[in-house]
Protein backbone atom coordinates (compact mmCIF):
# COMPACT_ATOMS: atom_id res chain seq x y z
CA UNK A 1 0.00 0.00 0.00
CA UNK A 2 1.38 3.56 -0.68
CA UNK A 3 0.51 6.52 0.97
CA UNK A 4 1.10 10.19 -0.21
CA UNK A 5 1.95 13.00 2.30
CA UNK A 6 -1.79 14.44 2.42
CA UNK A 7 -3.39 10.87 2.52
CA UNK A 8 -1.43 10.97 6.02
CA UNK A 9 -3.32 10.46 9.18
CA UNK A 10 -3.06 13.56 11.94
CA UNK A 11 -0.56 12.65 14.07
CA UNK A 12 -1.87 13.66 18.21
CA UNK A 13 -0.96 17.19 19.33
CA UNK A 14 1.76 17.66 21.15
CA UNK A 15 2.79 21.24 23.58
CA UNK A 16 5.01 22.20 20.67
CA UNK A 17 2.15 22.53 17.78
CA UNK A 18 0.36 20.01 15.99
CA UNK A 19 2.56 17.22 15.13
CA UNK A 20 4.57 14.44 17.40
CA UNK A 21 7.72 12.69 16.44
CA UNK A 22 7.50 10.65 13.60
CA UNK A 23 8.98 6.81 13.39
CA UNK A 24 10.76 5.43 10.20
CA UNK A 25 11.74 2.57 8.70
CA UNK A 26 14.30 1.60 5.31
CA UNK A 27 13.17 -1.91 3.90
CA UNK A 28 15.59 -3.27 1.79
CA UNK A 29 17.02 0.26 0.29
CA UNK A 30 19.06 -0.84 -2.43
CA UNK A 31 20.85 1.80 -4.58
CA UNK A 32 23.11 1.34 -7.73
CA UNK A 33 25.37 3.66 -9.63
CA UNK A 34 26.84 1.91 -13.03
CA UNK A 35 28.16 -1.45 -11.33
CA UNK A 36 28.92 0.27 -8.23
CA UNK A 37 25.90 -1.10 -5.50
CA UNK A 38 26.26 2.05 -3.01
CA UNK A 39 23.45 0.56 -0.66
CA UNK A 40 22.55 -3.14 -1.03
CA UNK A 41 18.64 -4.18 0.94
CA UNK A 42 19.36 -2.04 3.84
CA UNK A 43 16.45 -2.20 6.41
CA UNK A 44 16.99 0.04 9.50
CA UNK A 45 14.28 1.01 11.84
CA UNK A 46 14.79 4.51 13.53
CA UNK A 47 11.63 4.38 16.17
CA UNK A 48 9.52 7.53 16.98
CA UNK A 49 10.92 10.26 19.36
CA UNK A 50 13.97 8.58 19.66
CA UNK A 51 17.68 9.92 18.81
CA UNK A 52 19.55 7.34 16.25
CA UNK A 53 22.93 7.32 15.45
CA UNK A 54 24.08 6.45 11.46
CA UNK A 55 27.87 4.45 11.75
CA UNK A 56 29.99 3.71 9.04
CA UNK A 57 33.55 4.45 7.53
CA UNK A 58 33.71 6.46 5.29
CA UNK A 59 32.04 5.33 1.19
CA UNK A 60 29.98 3.30 3.82
CA UNK A 61 26.53 4.35 1.88
CA UNK A 62 25.26 6.72 4.81
CA UNK A 63 24.53 9.82 2.19
CA UNK A 64 23.24 7.68 -0.02
CA UNK A 65 20.83 5.84 2.52
CA UNK A 66 19.86 9.40 3.57
CA UNK A 67 19.44 10.95 0.00
CA UNK A 68 17.15 8.15 -0.68
CA UNK A 69 14.80 9.05 2.27
CA UNK A 70 14.78 12.20 1.48
CA UNK A 71 14.18 11.59 -2.08
CA UNK A 72 17.26 13.34 -4.03
CA UNK A 73 17.89 9.41 -5.16
CA UNK A 74 15.81 7.14 -6.41
CA UNK A 75 16.28 3.85 -4.98
CA UNK A 76 16.73 1.29 -7.00
CA UNK A 77 14.79 -1.27 -4.99
CA UNK A 78 13.39 -0.84 -1.44
CA UNK A 79 10.92 1.22 0.24
CA UNK A 80 10.40 4.09 3.41
CA UNK A 81 7.93 3.30 5.52
CA UNK A 82 6.89 6.45 7.83
CA UNK A 83 4.52 5.96 11.11
CA UNK A 84 4.27 2.30 9.12
CA UNK A 85 2.98 3.02 6.39
CA UNK A 86 4.83 2.65 2.88
CA UNK A 87 5.59 6.12 1.93
CA UNK A 88 6.80 7.02 -1.67
CA UNK A 89 8.82 10.22 -1.02
CA UNK A 90 10.13 11.01 -4.94
CA UNK A 91 11.20 14.40 -4.40
CA UNK A 92 12.49 16.40 -1.68
CA UNK A 93 9.82 18.46 -1.45
CA UNK A 94 7.93 15.11 -0.53
CA UNK A 95 10.05 14.79 2.25
CA UNK A 96 9.22 17.92 3.36
CA UNK A 97 5.37 17.57 3.31
CA UNK A 98 5.71 14.48 4.87
CA UNK A 99 7.51 15.98 7.90
CA UNK A 100 11.39 14.88 6.88
CA UNK A 101 13.89 18.15 7.17
CA UNK A 102 17.93 18.10 6.68
CA UNK A 103 20.81 19.90 8.65
CA UNK A 104 23.59 19.94 6.58
CA UNK A 105 27.28 19.93 7.82
CA UNK A 106 27.49 23.28 6.28
CA UNK A 107 25.21 26.04 7.01
CA UNK A 108 22.57 26.79 3.87
CA UNK A 109 20.88 30.30 5.50
CA UNK A 110 21.72 33.22 3.80
CA UNK A 111 24.21 35.41 5.26
CA UNK A 112 22.99 38.79 4.52
CA UNK A 113 19.37 37.87 5.69
CA UNK A 114 18.04 37.92 9.49
CA UNK A 115 16.88 35.13 10.93
CA UNK A 116 13.38 36.31 10.81
CA UNK A 117 13.95 36.55 7.16
CA UNK A 118 15.54 33.47 6.64
CA UNK A 119 12.81 31.25 8.21
CA UNK A 120 9.89 33.06 6.55
CA UNK A 121 11.54 32.66 3.04
CA UNK A 122 12.23 29.03 3.81
CA UNK A 123 7.97 28.64 4.12
CA UNK A 124 6.33 26.93 0.80
CA UNK A 125 3.66 29.07 1.47
CA UNK A 126 5.21 32.03 1.87
CA UNK A 127 2.85 35.25 1.20
CA UNK A 128 3.70 37.70 -1.70
CA UNK A 129 3.22 40.62 0.34
CA UNK A 130 4.72 39.86 3.60
CA UNK A 131 3.60 41.50 6.96
CA UNK A 132 6.85 41.40 9.11
CA UNK A 133 5.28 42.71 12.17
CA UNK A 134 2.86 40.07 12.57
CA UNK A 135 5.80 37.22 11.52
CA UNK A 136 8.05 38.47 13.79
CA UNK A 137 5.39 38.13 16.86
CA UNK A 138 4.30 34.21 15.86
CA UNK A 139 8.08 33.71 15.50
CA UNK A 140 8.41 35.14 19.23
CA UNK A 141 5.77 32.78 19.98
CA UNK A 142 7.29 29.80 18.81
CA UNK A 143 10.77 30.68 19.91
CA UNK A 144 8.80 30.90 23.31
CA UNK A 145 8.46 27.18 23.41
CA UNK A 146 11.42 26.22 21.91
CA UNK A 147 13.95 24.80 24.15
CA UNK A 148 16.87 27.18 22.41
CA UNK A 149 16.11 30.46 20.32
CA UNK A 150 19.00 32.73 18.73
CA UNK A 151 18.54 36.98 17.93
CA UNK A 152 16.38 36.92 15.43
CA UNK A 153 17.32 40.87 13.75
CA UNK A 154 20.45 40.73 12.86
CA UNK A 155 21.98 39.12 10.04
CA UNK A 156 23.30 35.69 9.89
CA UNK A 157 26.59 36.51 9.10
CA UNK A 158 27.30 37.99 12.31
CA UNK A 159 26.28 34.81 14.40
CA UNK A 160 28.72 32.70 16.09
CA UNK A 161 28.83 28.86 14.27
CA UNK A 162 27.04 27.51 17.11
CA UNK A 163 24.13 30.18 16.98
CA UNK A 164 24.15 29.16 12.87
CA UNK A 165 23.44 25.88 13.55
CA UNK A 166 20.51 26.15 16.45
CA UNK A 167 19.02 28.22 13.57
CA UNK A 168 18.83 25.64 11.19
CA UNK A 169 18.07 22.84 13.75
CA UNK A 170 15.05 25.78 14.50
CA UNK A 171 14.25 26.70 10.60
CA UNK A 172 13.40 22.98 10.40
CA UNK A 173 11.12 23.00 13.77
CA UNK A 174 9.09 25.93 12.82
CA UNK A 175 8.84 24.58 8.92
CA UNK A 176 7.09 21.86 11.51
CA UNK A 177 9.47 19.05 10.59
CA UNK A 178 9.05 16.00 12.89
CA UNK A 179 12.33 14.04 11.86
CA UNK A 180 15.65 15.20 11.27
CA UNK A 181 18.48 13.88 9.82
CA UNK A 182 21.51 15.19 10.59
CA UNK A 183 24.71 15.13 8.76
CA UNK A 184 27.58 15.33 10.79
CA UNK A 185 26.22 18.09 12.29
CA UNK A 186 28.95 18.97 14.45
CA UNK A 187 31.71 19.41 12.56
CA UNK A 188 31.73 23.09 12.94
CA UNK A 189 30.96 23.42 16.51
CA UNK A 190 33.80 23.64 19.28
CA UNK A 191 32.61 20.92 21.73
CA UNK A 192 30.74 23.22 24.20
CA UNK A 193 28.91 23.91 21.17
CA UNK A 194 28.23 20.49 20.01
CA UNK A 195 26.93 19.37 23.66
CA UNK A 196 24.55 22.17 24.21
CA UNK A 197 22.59 21.59 20.57
CA UNK A 198 22.76 17.57 21.26
CA UNK A 199 21.14 17.96 24.54
CA UNK A 200 18.67 20.18 24.01
CA UNK A 201 17.91 17.92 20.87
CA UNK A 202 17.79 15.04 23.20
CA UNK A 203 15.09 16.61 25.64
CA UNK A 204 12.97 17.32 22.31
CA UNK A 205 13.24 13.56 21.19
CA UNK A 206 12.88 12.20 24.93
CA UNK A 207 9.51 14.47 25.36
CA UNK A 208 8.43 12.54 22.20
CA UNK A 209 8.35 16.39 19.87
CA UNK A 210 11.26 14.56 17.24
CA UNK A 211 12.84 11.89 15.95
CA UNK A 212 16.62 12.01 15.16
CA UNK A 213 18.50 10.27 12.41
CA UNK A 214 22.10 11.87 12.63
CA UNK A 215 25.57 10.60 10.59
CA UNK A 216 28.41 10.75 13.03
CA UNK A 217 32.37 9.94 13.44
CA UNK A 218 32.24 10.89 16.82
CA UNK A 219 31.74 7.83 19.26
CA UNK A 220 31.73 10.45 22.06
CA UNK A 221 28.34 11.74 20.84
CA UNK A 222 27.06 8.66 19.94
CA UNK A 223 27.45 7.25 23.18
CA UNK A 224 26.69 10.55 25.10
CA UNK A 225 23.39 11.02 23.11
CA UNK A 226 21.85 8.22 20.95
CA UNK A 227 19.66 5.84 22.23
CA UNK A 228 20.32 3.26 19.58
CA UNK A 229 22.21 3.21 16.25
CA UNK A 230 22.77 1.14 12.77
CA UNK A 231 26.24 0.34 11.29
CA UNK A 232 26.72 0.51 7.42
CA UNK A 233 29.87 -1.38 6.02
CA UNK A 234 29.95 -1.63 2.08
CA UNK A 235 26.54 -0.47 1.63
CA UNK A 236 25.33 -3.12 3.62
CA UNK A 237 23.87 -3.07 7.12
CA UNK A 238 26.03 -4.51 9.39
CA UNK A 239 24.06 -4.19 12.78
CA UNK A 240 23.00 -1.87 15.24
CA UNK A 241 20.72 -1.69 18.80
CA UNK A 242 20.40 0.16 22.15
CA UNK A 243 23.63 2.41 22.77
CA UNK A 244 24.23 1.88 26.02
CA UNK A 245 24.36 -1.59 25.45
CA UNK A 246 27.43 -1.89 23.06
CA UNK A 247 31.10 -1.04 23.43
CA UNK A 248 32.82 1.54 21.30
CA UNK A 249 35.50 -1.11 20.50
CA UNK A 250 32.18 -3.35 19.33
CA UNK A 251 30.76 -0.76 17.45
CA UNK A 252 34.16 0.38 15.58
CA UNK A 253 34.44 -3.66 15.14
CA UNK A 254 31.75 -3.73 13.04
CA UNK A 255 32.33 -0.46 11.47
CA UNK A 256 35.55 -1.84 10.12
CA UNK A 257 35.66 -5.05 10.66
CA UNK A 258 39.11 -6.49 11.86
CA UNK A 259 41.05 -4.00 10.30
CA UNK A 260 44.19 -2.98 12.28
CA UNK A 261 44.80 0.33 12.86
CA UNK A 262 47.84 2.11 11.76
CA UNK A 263 50.22 2.40 15.44
CA UNK A 264 50.61 6.16 15.93
CA UNK A 265 53.74 7.13 14.51
CA UNK A 266 56.13 8.71 17.42
CA UNK A 267 57.09 11.95 17.52
CA UNK A 268 60.81 12.03 16.67
CA UNK A 269 63.35 14.30 18.41
CA UNK A 270 65.56 17.29 17.02
CA UNK A 271 67.90 19.45 17.97
CA UNK A 272 67.13 22.72 16.62
CA UNK A 273 66.56 22.60 13.27
CA UNK A 274 66.89 25.59 10.16
CA UNK A 275 63.82 27.45 9.59
CA UNK A 276 62.06 26.30 6.38
CA UNK A 277 59.12 28.53 6.47
CA UNK A 278 59.15 31.95 7.24
CA UNK A 279 55.77 33.74 7.11
CA UNK A 280 57.03 38.03 7.56
CA UNK A 281 54.01 40.62 8.12
CA UNK A 282 51.36 39.15 5.91
CA UNK A 283 48.41 40.82 5.25
CA UNK A 284 45.78 39.87 3.48
CA UNK A 285 42.06 40.78 2.78
CA UNK A 286 38.90 38.66 2.86
CA UNK A 287 36.42 38.19 -0.09
CA UNK A 288 34.55 41.95 1.15
CA UNK A 289 38.16 43.53 0.97
CA UNK A 290 38.25 43.69 4.61
CA UNK A 291 41.61 43.05 6.74
CA UNK A 292 41.43 39.33 7.36
CA UNK A 293 45.06 38.82 7.69
CA UNK A 294 46.96 40.90 9.75
CA UNK A 295 50.77 41.22 10.27
CA UNK A 296 51.16 37.70 10.39
CA UNK A 297 54.74 36.65 11.91
CA UNK A 298 55.81 32.80 11.81
CA UNK A 299 58.63 30.58 11.31
CA UNK A 300 58.71 27.20 11.29
CA UNK A 301 61.70 24.87 11.44
CA UNK A 302 62.09 21.51 9.92
CA UNK A 303 60.95 18.43 11.85
CA UNK A 304 58.24 20.90 13.33
CA UNK A 305 54.71 21.12 13.12
CA UNK A 306 53.28 24.58 14.23
CA UNK A 307 49.08 24.00 14.93
CA UNK A 308 46.93 27.47 14.50
CA UNK A 309 43.97 27.09 16.65
CA UNK A 310 41.56 29.62 16.69
CA UNK A 311 37.53 29.98 16.30
CA UNK A 312 36.83 29.48 12.52
CA UNK A 313 36.33 32.96 11.06
CA UNK A 314 39.67 34.92 12.17
CA UNK A 315 41.39 34.74 9.53
CA UNK A 316 43.14 30.92 9.30
CA UNK A 317 41.23 30.48 6.12
CA UNK A 318 42.46 33.48 4.33
CA UNK A 319 45.91 32.77 5.71
CA UNK A 320 45.89 29.30 4.12
CA UNK A 321 44.88 30.46 0.86
CA UNK A 322 47.31 33.23 0.61
CA UNK A 323 50.19 30.50 0.84
CA UNK A 324 48.43 27.93 -1.65
CA UNK A 325 48.12 31.06 -4.28
CA UNK A 326 44.57 31.18 -3.92
CA UNK A 327 44.29 34.81 -2.45
CA UNK A 328 46.65 38.07 -2.58
CA UNK A 329 48.78 39.28 0.20
CA UNK A 330 48.51 43.13 0.33
CA UNK A 331 51.72 42.88 2.14
CA UNK A 332 54.33 40.88 3.78
CA UNK A 333 56.55 38.50 2.18
CA UNK A 334 56.95 34.54 2.35
CA UNK A 335 60.53 32.69 2.36
CA UNK A 336 61.61 29.14 2.26
CA UNK A 337 64.94 27.72 3.39
CA UNK A 338 65.83 32.30 2.78
CA UNK A 339 64.82 32.47 -0.73
CA UNK A 340 61.84 34.81 -1.38
CA UNK A 341 58.51 32.51 -2.44
CA UNK A 342 55.17 32.94 -4.22
CA UNK A 343 52.91 29.96 -4.30
CA UNK A 344 53.12 29.63 -8.05
CA UNK A 345 52.87 25.97 -9.44
CA UNK A 346 56.74 26.18 -10.15
CA UNK A 347 57.58 27.55 -7.12
CA UNK A 348 55.36 24.84 -5.06
CA UNK A 349 57.24 22.14 -7.34
CA UNK A 350 60.24 23.87 -7.17
CA UNK A 351 60.19 24.31 -2.73
CA UNK A 352 58.07 21.19 -2.66
CA UNK A 353 55.27 23.19 -0.83
CA UNK A 354 52.12 20.77 -0.42
CA UNK A 355 48.96 21.23 1.07
CA UNK A 356 45.86 20.20 1.63
CA UNK A 357 43.12 23.22 1.78
CA UNK A 358 39.87 23.02 3.30
CA UNK A 359 36.68 21.36 0.69
CA UNK A 360 39.13 19.58 -1.63
CA UNK A 361 36.45 18.78 -3.77
CA UNK A 362 35.95 22.52 -4.95
CA UNK A 363 39.69 23.87 -3.81
CA UNK A 364 42.21 21.07 -4.94
CA UNK A 365 40.52 18.53 -7.40
CA UNK A 366 38.86 19.37 -10.82
CA UNK A 367 35.20 17.14 -10.45
CA UNK A 368 34.84 16.13 -13.69
CA UNK A 369 38.03 14.35 -13.91
CA UNK A 370 38.58 11.17 -12.90
CA UNK A 371 40.55 9.92 -9.94
CA UNK A 372 43.38 9.33 -12.19
CA UNK A 373 43.48 12.40 -13.51
CA UNK A 374 43.56 13.98 -10.02
CA UNK A 375 45.83 12.18 -8.63
CA UNK A 376 48.29 13.14 -11.52
CA UNK A 377 48.30 17.06 -10.87
CA UNK A 378 51.68 16.91 -9.23
CA UNK A 379 52.92 15.20 -11.73
CA UNK A 380 51.29 15.39 -14.98
CA UNK A 381 54.29 17.18 -17.16
CA UNK A 382 56.95 14.65 -15.45
CA UNK A 383 58.11 11.43 -16.38
CA UNK A 384 56.75 8.84 -16.53
CA UNK A 385 53.45 10.24 -16.73
CA UNK A 386 54.56 12.80 -19.30
CA UNK A 387 57.22 11.46 -21.66
CA UNK A 388 57.68 14.53 -24.02
CA UNK A 389 56.17 17.70 -22.62
CA UNK A 390 52.58 18.08 -24.03
CA UNK A 391 51.92 14.17 -24.35
CA UNK A 392 50.39 12.13 -21.06
CA UNK A 393 51.21 8.73 -21.15
CA UNK A 394 47.53 6.74 -19.84
CA UNK A 395 49.23 3.76 -18.84
CA UNK A 396 51.70 5.11 -16.18
CA UNK A 397 49.24 7.43 -14.94
CA UNK A 398 46.94 4.73 -14.36
CA UNK A 399 49.31 2.65 -13.06
CA UNK A 400 50.80 5.53 -10.16
CA UNK A 401 46.62 6.05 -9.69
CA UNK A 402 46.43 2.43 -8.71
CA UNK A 403 48.96 2.24 -6.37
CA UNK A 404 48.02 5.21 -4.63
CA UNK A 405 44.39 4.42 -4.74
CA UNK A 406 45.70 0.63 -2.78
CA UNK A 407 48.03 3.26 0.15
CA UNK A 408 45.56 5.32 0.97
CA UNK A 409 42.48 3.29 0.69
CA UNK A 410 41.03 5.21 -1.45
CA UNK A 411 37.23 3.99 -2.03
CA UNK A 412 36.30 4.07 -5.79
CA UNK A 413 35.76 1.79 -8.50
CA UNK A 414 38.37 2.36 -9.94
CA UNK A 415 41.06 4.98 -11.39
CA UNK A 416 38.25 5.43 -14.23
CA UNK A 417 35.61 6.52 -11.82
CA UNK A 418 35.12 10.96 -11.91
CA UNK A 419 36.22 12.12 -8.53
CA UNK A 420 32.86 13.81 -7.94
CA UNK A 421 31.36 10.54 -7.16
CA UNK A 422 33.49 9.48 -4.74
CA UNK A 423 32.06 9.82 -0.89
CA UNK A 424 33.41 13.12 0.78
CA UNK A 425 36.05 11.28 2.82
CA UNK A 426 37.08 9.72 0.05
CA UNK A 427 37.82 12.80 -2.13
CA UNK A 428 40.13 13.95 1.40
CA UNK A 429 42.15 10.88 1.07
CA UNK A 430 42.70 11.04 -2.42
CA UNK A 431 43.88 14.51 -2.75
CA UNK A 432 46.01 13.65 0.31
CA UNK A 433 47.79 10.33 -1.15
CA UNK A 434 48.57 13.06 -4.30
CA UNK A 435 50.10 15.64 -1.81
CA UNK A 436 51.95 13.27 0.73
CA UNK A 437 53.43 10.67 -1.92
CA UNK A 438 56.57 12.45 -2.37
CA UNK A 439 59.23 14.16 -0.46
CA UNK A 440 57.82 17.39 1.48
CA UNK A 441 59.82 20.13 2.77
CA UNK A 442 56.95 22.57 3.68
CA UNK A 443 53.27 20.66 4.16
CA UNK A 444 50.13 23.03 4.67
CA UNK A 445 47.12 21.17 5.98
CA UNK A 446 43.78 22.97 7.08
CA UNK A 447 41.35 20.70 9.01
CA UNK A 448 42.67 17.29 7.41
CA UNK A 449 40.69 15.56 8.86
CA UNK A 450 37.27 16.96 8.55
CA UNK A 451 35.02 14.42 7.71
CA UNK A 452 36.88 11.60 8.41
CA UNK A 453 36.22 8.39 9.75
CA UNK A 454 38.00 7.08 13.04
CA UNK A 455 40.39 5.08 11.08
CA UNK A 456 41.10 7.60 8.25
CA UNK A 457 42.09 10.06 11.02
CA UNK A 458 44.46 7.46 12.68
CA UNK A 459 45.71 6.86 9.43
CA UNK A 460 46.07 10.66 7.85
CA UNK A 461 47.37 11.87 11.44
CA UNK A 462 50.44 9.18 11.29
CA UNK A 463 50.83 10.24 7.74
CA UNK A 464 51.08 13.90 9.02
CA UNK A 465 53.70 13.19 11.99
CA UNK A 466 55.85 10.90 9.59
CA UNK A 467 56.52 13.98 6.89
CA UNK A 468 57.42 16.08 9.99
CA UNK A 469 59.84 13.19 11.16
CA UNK A 470 60.89 13.40 7.53
CA UNK A 471 62.11 16.93 8.00
CA UNK A 472 59.33 18.66 6.60
CA UNK A 473 57.68 21.98 8.29
CA UNK A 474 54.24 21.56 9.04
CA UNK A 475 51.71 24.42 9.31
CA UNK A 476 48.50 22.76 10.18
CA UNK A 477 45.41 24.85 10.95
CA UNK A 478 42.53 23.16 12.59
CA UNK A 479 39.13 23.85 14.29
CA UNK A 480 39.45 20.73 16.28
CA UNK A 481 41.77 21.79 19.30
CA UNK A 482 42.54 17.90 20.02
CA UNK A 483 43.97 17.79 16.82
CA UNK A 484 46.04 20.20 17.57
CA UNK A 485 47.27 19.71 21.18
CA UNK A 486 47.82 15.57 19.69
CA UNK A 487 50.10 17.04 16.54
CA UNK A 488 51.76 20.30 17.62
CA UNK A 489 55.12 20.81 18.59
CA UNK A 490 54.08 24.57 18.99
CA UNK A 491 50.64 26.26 19.35
CA UNK A 492 50.02 29.16 17.55
CA UNK A 493 46.49 30.98 18.19
CA UNK A 494 44.42 33.42 15.43
CA UNK A 495 41.97 35.72 16.50
CA UNK A 496 41.35 38.78 14.81
CA UNK A 497 43.51 38.28 12.05
CA UNK A 498 46.56 38.33 13.80
CA UNK A 499 48.78 36.10 15.86
CA UNK A 500 49.68 37.26 19.14
CA UNK A 501 50.07 34.07 21.21
CA UNK A 502 52.61 31.12 20.39
CA UNK A 503 53.59 28.46 22.88
CA UNK A 504 55.69 25.28 22.96
CA UNK A 505 53.04 22.35 23.27
CA UNK A 506 54.29 21.31 26.83
CA UNK A 507 54.64 25.27 28.05
CA UNK A 508 50.61 25.63 27.23
CA UNK A 509 46.63 23.90 28.09
CA UNK A 510 43.25 23.81 26.82
CA UNK A 511 42.22 26.48 28.81
CA UNK A 512 45.08 28.99 28.04
CA UNK A 513 44.40 28.39 24.85
CA UNK A 514 40.91 28.95 24.83
CA UNK A 515 41.43 32.07 26.06
CA UNK A 516 43.63 33.06 23.46
CA UNK A 517 41.44 31.45 20.99
CA UNK A 518 38.75 34.54 22.54
CA UNK A 519 41.11 37.35 22.03
CA UNK A 520 42.52 37.62 25.98
CA UNK A 521 46.06 37.40 25.17
N1 LIG B 1 26.50 9.71 -7.82
C1 LIG B 1 27.30 8.65 -7.62
N2 LIG B 1 27.80 7.94 -8.66
C2 LIG B 1 28.61 6.88 -8.45
N3 LIG B 1 28.97 6.41 -7.23
C3 LIG B 1 28.51 7.08 -6.17
C4 LIG B 1 27.65 8.23 -6.29
N4 LIG B 1 27.33 8.67 -5.03
C5 LIG B 1 27.97 7.83 -4.16
N5 LIG B 1 28.66 6.89 -4.84
C6 LIG B 1 29.46 5.80 -4.25
O1 LIG B 1 28.68 5.15 -3.26
C7 LIG B 1 29.48 4.77 -2.15
C8 LIG B 1 28.83 5.28 -0.88
O2 LIG B 1 29.01 6.69 -0.82
P1 LIG B 1 28.36 7.60 0.32
O3 LIG B 1 28.61 9.03 -0.08
O4 LIG B 1 26.96 7.18 0.55
O5 LIG B 1 29.26 7.21 1.58
P2 LIG B 1 29.29 7.82 3.06
O6 LIG B 1 29.13 6.67 4.00
O7 LIG B 1 28.31 8.93 3.18
O8 LIG B 1 30.78 8.36 3.17
P3 LIG B 1 31.44 9.69 3.85
O9 LIG B 1 31.52 9.41 5.33
O10 LIG B 1 32.81 9.76 3.25
O11 LIG B 1 30.58 10.88 3.50
C9 LIG B 1 30.86 5.34 -2.37
O12 LIG B 1 31.72 4.31 -2.80
C10 LIG B 1 30.67 6.36 -3.46
O13 LIG B 1 31.81 6.43 -4.29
Amino acid sequence: MSATAAALAEPPVSPLGAKKAIGLETIGMTKIFGSMVALGDVSIKVKPGSFHALLGENGAGKSTLVKCIMGFYQPTRGSVLIDGRETEISNPKVARDVGIGMVYQHFTLVPSLTATENLVIARADVPSVIDWKKEKKSLDALFDRMPFRVPLDVPVSSLAAGEKQKLEILKQLYLDQRFLILDEPTSVLTPGEADEILGLLKTMTDAGDLTILMISHKFREVTAFADEFSVLRKGEYMGGGVTANVSVAEMSRMMIGDMKLRERAARKTFEKQPVVLDLAGICAEDDEGLPAVDAVNLKIRAGEIVGIAGVSGNGQSELIETLTGQRDLTSGRFFVKDQPYEPSREKMAKFKVFGLPEEPLKNACVRRMTVAENLAFRSFDQPPISKRRGFLSPGPMRAKAKELIAAYRVKTPGPDEPIENLSGGNVQRAVLARELSTQVEVLIVANPCFGLDFASIAEIRSQIMDQRNGGAAVLLVSEDLDEILELSDRVAVMSEGRIDYVAPIGETDRATIGQAMAGHH
